[in-house]
């Protein structure tokens, strides 16, 4: 298969920076991590990118590297640091020959500083790029709800392969989504699972455990028999795309069930596996330009189970301008056989505006 060594890395490097933003949940749960500038979501961003890009490092010295934080803040913060470098040096795979298989453990504060310091390429048209966003829905993981772990390469900007780690969604496929998806998921029973796609080789799920990587499932979108019984995935939070305007799509497309509303990345996974159709994103403000990280992995994972991925407009989303998507707006995402229909109802939503 090919990519099959970027794929194999990038899921145990999802799957350990997995472990490291849930061990910081917990402990902050409990108290431990309490002051402003020890905020659980700095303390699992930064720790999480760090032991991403270590993996990465070790394996494709020569890629560049697209991720969202930068090492500055805690250079000039030595409580944060350390604190950031006991999880960091806390987490490791179970499984000892996979944490081998990615290099081993970060050495040092001062490596670890210097691996989350590698993210600072300016993306772009040529050669290979990975995007990560170490944590993506910072408040669903503070909700106890959903959040991604996002990683995804890109080669000439045309994405090859894309993870996305959801520690709080249902293992099980089949498991419906209710419109409580994105509440308190945390340790439920039978949660977490990595869905993973390579360009051409199609879409799998996996059970997110500590130990080995399970066996992995192909997985597809549901097909939609009848438009008017769809589900569709929106944020939770009103200010990153607009819920009137889905809401006016919903009631034009016939749709009378209410939206499953979840942070992050989740949303793609959630309708590539069926278990919701539809995911809409629109924009909230015109000059938001949609950062890569928040979309690679998912738009691959969806289009390799059966969906087509556009912009408010219908173009494809362009990962060749940057660290943003500035050519696009907002995302449709859906079953290729009725993305046209939905689209039809968003440019009609937007032009009546
Ligand atoms: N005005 C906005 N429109 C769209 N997305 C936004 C906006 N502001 C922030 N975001 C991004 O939305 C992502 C979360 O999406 P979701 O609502 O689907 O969970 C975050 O990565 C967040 O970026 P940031 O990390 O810079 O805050
Ligand atoms: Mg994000």
């Amino acid at each position: 298969m090919p990519y099959a060594k970027e794929l194999r890395i990038a899921q145990l490097a999802v799957q350990r920076a997995t472990l490291l933003t849930k061990s910081v949940f917990h402990t902050t749960a409990k108290g431990t991590v309490s002051k402003e500038d020890h905020s659980p979501v700095t303390v699992g961003d930064f720790g999480a990118q760090a032991l991403i890009i270590s993996a990465l490092r070790h394996h494709f010295p020569d890629d560049e590297i697209v991720a969202e934080e930068e090492a500055a803040e805690l250079i000039a913060n030595k409580p944060l640091s350390e604190r950031i470098w006991s999880y960091v040096q806390a987490t490791m795979l179970e499984d000892e020959s996979a944490e081998q298989e990615l290099g081993g453990p970060i050495q040092s504060e001062q490596e670890m500083l210097d691996a989350i310091d590698m993210g600072k390429s300016p993306g772009g048209a040529k050669g290979r790029i990975w995007a990560i966003d170490p944590i993506d829905g910072t408040k669903g993981f503070l909700r106890g709800g959903q959040y991604a772990v996002c990683l995804a390469l890109m080669v000439d900007g045309d994405v090859k392969v894309g993870v996305l780690g959801c520690p709080n969604l249902p293992v099980d496929d089949s498991a419906p989504l209710d419109a409580h998806a994105g509440e308190n998921q945390t340790d439920a029973e039978g949660k977490g699972v990595i869905f993973s796609a390579v360009l051409g080789e199609g879409a799998t799920s996996g059970a997110l455990s500590r130990g080995a990587l399970s066996k992995e499932a192909p997985i597809h979108m549901k097909p939609i028999e009848d438009i008017t019984q769809a589900t569709f995935c929106e944020s939770v939070e009103s200010g990153h795309s607009s819920h009137s305007d889905q809401a006016a799509i919903a009631k034009l497309l016939g749709i009378t069930k209410p939206s499953v509303r979840m942070d992050s990345q989740a949303k793609y996974g959630s309708i590539a596996r069926g278990a919701g159709d539809l995911y809409l994103r629109l924009p909230v403000r015109a000059d938001y330009e949609e950062k890569i990280w928040d979309h690679a992995a998912g738009d691959l994972i969806v289009r390799e189970a059966g969906g087509e991925v556009t912009d408010v407009t219908g173009k494809r989303l362009d990962f060749t301008l940057g660290r943003t998507l500035k050519a696009n707006k907002g995302v449709v995402a859906a079953p290729k056989a009725v993305h046209g229909k939905i689209l039809e109802a968003v440019k009609q939503v937007l032009s009546s505006k």
